[in-house]
C-alpha cells in the first residue's frame, strides 16, 4: 500500500437522524483513528435522542449491491456490522463478509428501548453470521436474546463463543453495585473468560456507545497482525474500550437533546474550540 494510505474500515449499519449511532457513530469512529470508512447502509431509521419514530428497512438487493460495489474496489482491510434489521440482511452478510477480520455488534435493542431486531433476526444471526464472525459484542440483554435465555455474563459469553467467534459481552456502570467500574467479559472459543475492567464514567450522555466500541475494535483488528489470536484480540478490545471511555468523557457535560445523549464522535480541533456555537 503506498505510504500515508489508511486501511478501510467497512460500516454495515443503520442510520440514525440524530447522529448519535448507526452508520452517523461508525464513520466518525473510523475517521477518529485514521481510518478510511465504507458504509453499507441497512435500514434508515427516523431517531433522536429519545426514541426511534420510523424505521425503514433498505430491500436486500440494493443492500447487496452496496456491499458489492465496495467489496469489488476497496481493499477492505475490516468490517463492522450494526443494525441489519431482517434476517434476510444477515444472511446475506454473513455470506458476503463470512471469514473476514468482521466484528459483529448484534444490534437487536437501543438505548432508548425501541426494537431494532425481532426473534427471527436474533435466530438468523446464531445460524448464520455469528459462526462466520471473528468478535460478536453483544450487550448482555442481547447476548440473552441471541441464546433465547439469560445467565450470568460470563456464562454468556462462554455460550456464544461455542459457536466459534470471539465474544465480548459488554457491560455497562449498571452490572456494578457501586456503579464505578464496567466488566466486559472476552470469551474466546475453547478458552475460559476473562474479565477486563475499566473505570465507569457516570454519564447520560451515551447513545451510541456499543456503535463507537465496536467501529474501534474494527479498526484496533485492521491492525491487528492476528486478528484471531488471544493476545491481539485482547489488546484490540482494550484499545476499543479505552477509545470509547475517551469519548465518553468528551460529551459528559454536553446538552443535546432531551432524552439520551450522543457519547462525542469528534475529537476537539483547534480551530472548533468555541463550545458555544448555538
Ligand atoms: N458509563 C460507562 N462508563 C465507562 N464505560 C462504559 C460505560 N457504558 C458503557 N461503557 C463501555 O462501552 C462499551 C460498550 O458497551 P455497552 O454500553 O454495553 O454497549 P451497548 O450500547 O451495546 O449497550 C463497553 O466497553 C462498556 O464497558
Ligand atoms: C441505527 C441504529 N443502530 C444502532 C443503534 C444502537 O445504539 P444504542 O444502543 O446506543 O441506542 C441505534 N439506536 N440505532
Amino acid at each position: 500500500m503506498s505510504s500515508g494510505t489508511p486501511p478501510v474500515v467497512l460500516s454495515v449499519a443503520g442510520t440514525d437522524s440524530g447522529g448519535a449511532a448507526g452508520t452517523a457513530a461508525d464513520l466518525t469512529t473510523f475517521a477518529a483513528l485514521g481510518a478510511h470508512g465504507a458504509c453499507v447502509v441497512t435500514a434508515v431509521t427516523a431517531q433522536d435522542t429519545t426514541g426511534v419514530r420510523d424505521v425503514h428497512a433498505v430491500p436486500r438487493a440494493s443492500v447487496a449491491a452496496q456491499l458489492d460495489a465496495v467489496l469489488e474496489d476497496l481493499p477492505v482491510a475490516a468490517a463492522k456490522t450494526g443494525m441489519l434489521g431482517t434476517p434476510e440482511v444477515v444472511r446475506l452478510v454473513a455470506e458476503r463478509l463470512g471469514g473476514r477480520r468482521l466484528v459483529v455488534d448484534p444490534v437487536l435493542v437501543a438505548t432508548s428501548g425501541a426494537v431494532l431486531g425481532g426473534a427471527d433476526v436474533a435466530r438468523a444471526y446464531v445460524e448464520h453470521l455469528l459462526p462466520v464472525a471473528a468478535v460478536a459484542t453483544p450487550n448482555a440483554d442481547e447476548a440473552a436474546a441471541l441464546l433465547g435465555r439469560d445467565a450470568a455474563p460470563h456464562d454468556l459469553a462462554s455460550a456464544l463463543a461455542d459457536l466459534g467467534c470471539a465474544v465480548v459481552v459488554t457491560g455497562g456502570p449498571d452490572g456494578d453495585p457501586a456503579g464505578e467500574a464496567c466488566t466486559d467479559w472476552l470469551a474466546l472459543p475453547g478458552h475460559p473468560p476473562t474479565a477486563l475492567r475499566h473505570p465507569a464514567l457516570r454519564t447520560t450522555n451515551d447513545h451510541g456507545t456499543g456503535c463507537t466500541f465496536s467501529a474501534a475494535l474494527a479498526v484496533a483488528l485492521a491492525r491487528a497482525p492476528d486478528p484471531r489470536g488471544p493476545a491481539d484480540l485482547e489488546a484490540a478490545v482494550a484499545e476499543a474500550a479505552s477509545h470509547t471511555l475517551a469519548a465518553l468523557h468528551r460529551s459528559r457535560c454536553w446538552d443535546l437533546g432531551r432524552g439520551r445523549g450522543p457519547i462525542a464522535h469528534t475529537f476537539p480541533h483547534p480551530t472548533a474550540s468555541r463550545g458555544d456555537l448555538r
